[in-house]
């Protein structure tokens, strides 16, 4: 159990490194919050806040991996070289294709029911 709760010391520990350190953990820290707070307004179905938040978990998630691919490649070639290049530049465009499909079905998913909500309030 001491062993368990360590590494659930260490795991935060690493979320928080992200969050003081990563400006992009920052900016999809903050898309999250406008997605959740977006979805509560609009009352969305649990299966639709299921899919959200599926999503907000796997681009954060996978920001931290992206993070942690940097500091490798850092201290095992802080010389310039191609493969150093090549796995930082992967495991960016990892964040970025999970971002793009986020956005993508937030809008799905959100777009219809704010688009509803924007006619009732000013009678579109
Ligand atoms: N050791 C290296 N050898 C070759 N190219 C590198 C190396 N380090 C970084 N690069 C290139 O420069 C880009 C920016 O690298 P950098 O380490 O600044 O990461 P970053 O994506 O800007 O992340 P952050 O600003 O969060 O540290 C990388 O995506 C890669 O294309």
């Amino acid at each position: 159990m001491r062993r368990f709760l360590a590494s659930l010391r260490f795991a935060a520990s690493g979320i928080a490194q992200g969050v003081r350190n990563e400006r992009n953990m920052r900016i999809h820290l903050i898309a999250a919050a406008a997605v959740v707070l977006l979805a509560i307004w609009l009352d969305i179905r649990p299966v639709e806040w299921a899919v959200l938040l599926a999503l907000c978990g796997l681009v954060i998630s996978l920001e931290l991996v992206n993070t942690a691919v940097e500091r490798v490649v850092d201290l095992v070639s802080p010389e310039r070289h191609p493969l150093a290049k090549a796995a930082k530049d992967a495991a960016a465009g990892g964040v970025l294709v999970a971002a793009m499909f986020a956005a993508a079905a937030g809008l799905i998913v959100l777009g219809p029911p704010l688009w509803h909500k924007l006619q009732e309030l000013f009678g579109l």
